[in-house]
Formats: structure tokens, C-alpha cells, sequence
């Protein structure tokens, strides 16, 4: 079976496909580290966002630890979000995605365009979400509890900044399958959230 959990910024579809994942026993692809990969390998080579050439020359996973925390930095997330409405460079992430969706057996993936673009067969697809002010306090907290200084208010304006861009640029924008689930974890914690999402799952299924 393949689960395909889109949605936008802290949303917690990452915690709910990692759940899925354990509860189904199907491996887990985090489809963001490739995009944050990528912008955090062109950071380092000192290149510029706005080239596209110059992406596209980043999206070489030789040199990058999947397990660097710098992956997971705001920084990585906003360059990841501005290199990721390049054609030319979702073209060189997409089969890998889809290599891992096609494994025997199945695979959850999440990101922005799984629904959509990567695995639009999938038996199973949840399109999750909550109130930006929500997903900006998780990620505020969540940057806390790593030692990040940074306001409440500058999140949430990256998180909106990062909702627009993802959602009105030309190639695979973030938006809902018409055959996906929409599970709104606004008021729900992560148990509740997930048990939602496995609830879906058994409807689609079945
Ligand atoms: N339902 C929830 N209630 C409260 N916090 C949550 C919930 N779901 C996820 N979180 C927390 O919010 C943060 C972002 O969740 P994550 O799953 O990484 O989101 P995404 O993959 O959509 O960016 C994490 O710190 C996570 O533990
Ligand atoms: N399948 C995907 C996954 C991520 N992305 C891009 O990569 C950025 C980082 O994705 P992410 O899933 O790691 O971000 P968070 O939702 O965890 O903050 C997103 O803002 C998107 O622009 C994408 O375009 N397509």
C-alpha cells in the first residue's frame, strides 16, 4: 500500500507518516530533506538561490548527511521552498521519490506534491493541515527545544511566506488531491492526529 501525506509547513504530517509508517510497517520517505538537502548544499557552496543552473548543479546527495540537524534549520526550510519551484530541479528529485514509492510492498511518503505528482495512484492520500498560528507556535516550540532564539511572530511569517510560495508557483504546487483526505490537526494533539489519520487510511482502504 502507498500513503501519500501532504500538507503545508508544521502541519504534523511528519509525525503522522512516521506514525503510519510504524503502525503499517511500510518504510518512511521525508520527501522535504531532499528539497532542504539540496538548499543546504547549494548554502554551502556559496550559491544563489534565484539560479536555477546553479540549483540544480546542488541537487547532489554525495556530499550530504541525511542525519545533519542543519537539514532541519529555517534556513534550509525558506532556500528549500525557493529552489523547489524550479522545474528542472523537481525533474532530478522525482525519481527517487517515485523509486521509493514503487518498493514492494508500499511506502509512505510526505511532502507537498505526493498526491499529486509523485504517487497519484496511491490507495491512501491525506492532505493535512492546521490555522497557521498553530503550526507557527509547533515550530516555535520545537526550535526552542533545539536552542533556536527566535520570536514567535518572525515563524509566522515565514511559515505564511513559505504557505504562498508553495501554493501559487507553476510547477507541483502544494494543493489537494481531489481523491485526498483532509485531516485539519488545528485541535487535535499528536495521539488524537493520529488516530484520526489511521481512521482514514482503514476508509480508503476499504
Ligand atoms: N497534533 C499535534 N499537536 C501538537 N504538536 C504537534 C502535533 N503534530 C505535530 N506536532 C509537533 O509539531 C512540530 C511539527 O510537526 P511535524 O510533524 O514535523 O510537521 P511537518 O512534517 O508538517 O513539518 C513537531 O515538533 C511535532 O512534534
Ligand atoms: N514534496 C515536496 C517536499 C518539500 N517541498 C519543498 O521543500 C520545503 C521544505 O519542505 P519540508 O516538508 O521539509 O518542510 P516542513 O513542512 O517540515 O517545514 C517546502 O516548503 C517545499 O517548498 C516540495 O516542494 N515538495
Amino acid at each position: 500500500m502507498i500513503i501519500a501525506v501532504d500538507g503545508p509547513a508544521a502541519s504534523g504530517k511528519g509525525t503522522i507518516a512516521r506514525a503510519l509508517a510504524a503502525h503499517y510497517r511500510l518504510p518512511h520517505m521525508d520527501t522535504g530533506l531532499l528539497y532542504r538537502a539540496v538548499a543546504l548544499n547549494l548554502l554551502r557552496w556559496g550559491g544563489d538561490p534565484e539560479s536555477e543552473f546553479q540549483a540544480l548543479r546542488a541537487c547532489d546527495f554525495s556530499q550530504i548527511d541525511f542525519a545533519d540537524p542543519e537539514l532541519k534549520s529555517e534556513t534550509a526550510g525558506g532556500i528549500a521552498s525557493r529552489i523547489s519551484v524550479y522545474p528542472a530541479v523537481r525533474a532530478a528529485l522525482a525519481q527517487r521519490q517515485r523509486d521509493f514509492a514503487g518498493q514492494a510492498g508500499g511506502a509512505v511518503l510526505d511532502g507537498r506534491d505526493i498526491g499529486t505528482v509523485i504517487a497519484p495512484h496511491a490507495e491512501a492520500k491525506l492532505f493535512v493541515t492546521a490555522r497557521p498560528e498553530v503550526r507557527a507556535r509547533r515550530r516555535f516550540d520545537e526550535l526552542r527545544q533545539r536552542g533556536v532564539t527566535t520570536h514567535y511572530e518572525d515563524v509566522l511569517i515565514d511559515i505564511r511566506a513559505r504557505d504562498d510560495r508553495d501554493s501559487h508557483r507553476a510547477a507541483a504546487p502544494l494543493r489537494r488531491a481531489e481523491d485526498a483526505h483532509l485531516l485539519d490537526t488545528s485541535d487535535l494533539d499528536r495521539e488524537a492526529a493520529i488516530a484520526a489519520a489511521i481512521a482514514l487510511v482503514e476508509r480508503a482502504r476499504a
